[in-house]
C-alpha cells in the first residue's frame, strides 16, 4: 500500500501537486487520470522519487519515503517495477538482455539462475521463444510484455505503468491491461497506472483518482465512475460521443447485473 499525506509540489511559483492525500492500495490497479497538465506524471515522479514533495509525506507500507535515506530509498527501489511509456528497452540488447538487467543491476544470482527466472517471467508475460530477439524485431505489443517482464522479474511489491498503451491498438491494449490486472492480483502488487485510455479505466480501475489542476478532485471505481454526479469528471471523460454511448451501453449492461 501507498498513501500520499497532503502533498504539495511546485515549480517555481507555479503550484501543480496541491495538497493530494490519497491511498493505493495492494493487489489493485491504481489509476490516475486527468487532463494534459493536471498533474499525472508530477504525482508520479514524487511517489517514485524522481521529484521531491515541496511538502507532505508519501508513505511505503507504514515506511515514511519521504523521510528515508538515500540508503533506504536504494532499498525499496528494489521492491519498485516501473514500465515507462514506449517501454524504453534497450535497443542495443536482446530481449533476454532487456528483463536480465534489473537482475544484474540489484542481485548476486550465477549467471544461470538468473536464465531462469527471466525464462519463468517471459512465460508470465506469454513471450515465450522471443529470447534472442532485439526490440526492433518485435511488435509493440510484444515489446511492452518485455516492459512488463523486466519490471516484474525482481517480484516488485510496487509498479508504476506511464501511460502503458500509448501507440498500441485498441485490441492489444486490452491484452496488456489484462495481463497488469492478472500480475497485480497474483502477487499483490500496488500498481499505479498513468493513464488517457478510457477502456483501461472501465475494464481494470479498481480505483481511480482524477486529478484536476493539480488536487484530487474525485476517487472512486470503475463502477462508481459511471454514476458519478462530478461535473468536472464527467465533462472530462464523456468529452466524446462515442464515451457518452458507451457509458449509456455500459449502464444498461450493469442494469442488466451483466457485469
Ligand atoms: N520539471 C518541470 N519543471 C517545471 N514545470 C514542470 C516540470 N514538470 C512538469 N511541470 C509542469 O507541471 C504541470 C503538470 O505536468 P504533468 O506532466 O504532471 O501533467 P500530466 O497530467 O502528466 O499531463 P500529460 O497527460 O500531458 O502527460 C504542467 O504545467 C507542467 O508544465
Amino acid at each position: 500500500m501507498i498513501e500520499t499525506i497532503d502533498l504539495k509540489k511546485g515549480f517555481g511559483d507555479k503550484t501543480v501537486i496541491n495538497g493530494v492525500s490519497a491511498t493505493f492500495k495492494s493487489g489493485q490497479c491504481n489509476l490516475i487520470i486527468g487532463t494534459s497538465g493536471s498533474g499525472k506524471t508530477v504525482l508520479m515522479k514524487c511517489l517514485v522519487g524522481l521529484f521531491e514533495p515541496d511538502s507532505g509525506s508519501i508513505i511505503y507500507d507504514k515506511r515514511n519515503f519521504t523521510e528515508m535515506d538515500e540508503h533506504e530509498r536504494k532499498q525499496l527501489r528494489q521492491q519498485i517495477g516501473m514500465l515507462f511509456q514506449g517501454s524504453a528497452l534497450f535497443d542495443s540488447q536482446t530481449v533476454q538482455q532487456n528483463v536480465m538487467f534489473p537482475l544484474d543491476m540489484f542481485t548476486n544470482l550465477t549467471y544461470k539462475q538468473k536464465c531462469k527466472k527471466v525464462n519463468e517471467t517471459l512465460d508470465r508475460v506469454n513471450l515465450k521463444d522471443a529470447n534472442r530477439k532485439f526490440p526492433a524485431e518485435i511488435s509493440g505489443g510484444m515489446k511492452k510484455r518485455v516492459g512488463i517482464a523486466r519490471a516484474i522479474v525482481l517480484q516488485p511489491k510496487f509498479l508504476f505503468c506511464d501511460e502503458p498503451n500509448s501507440g498500441l491498438d485498441p485490441q492489444t491494449s486490452l491484452l496488456i491491461d489484462k495481463l497488469i490486472h492478472e500480475i497485480t492480483v497474483e502477487f499483490k502488487i500496488t500498481t499505479v497506472i498513468n493513464t488517457h485510455d478510457m477502456n483501461s479505466v472501465m475494464e481494470i480501475g479498481d480505483h481511480i483518482l482524477y486529478m484536476y489542476q493539480g488536487q484530487k478532485e474525485w476517487e472512486g471505481n470503475n463502477k462508481e465512475i459511471i454514476y458519478n454526479k462530478n461535473q468536472k469528471l464527467n465533462d472530462f471523460i464523456f468529452a466524446s460521443e462515442f464515451l457518452k454511448d458507451a457509458k449509456a451501453m455500459r449502464m444498461i449492461e450493469i442494469e442488466r447485473g451483466e457485469k
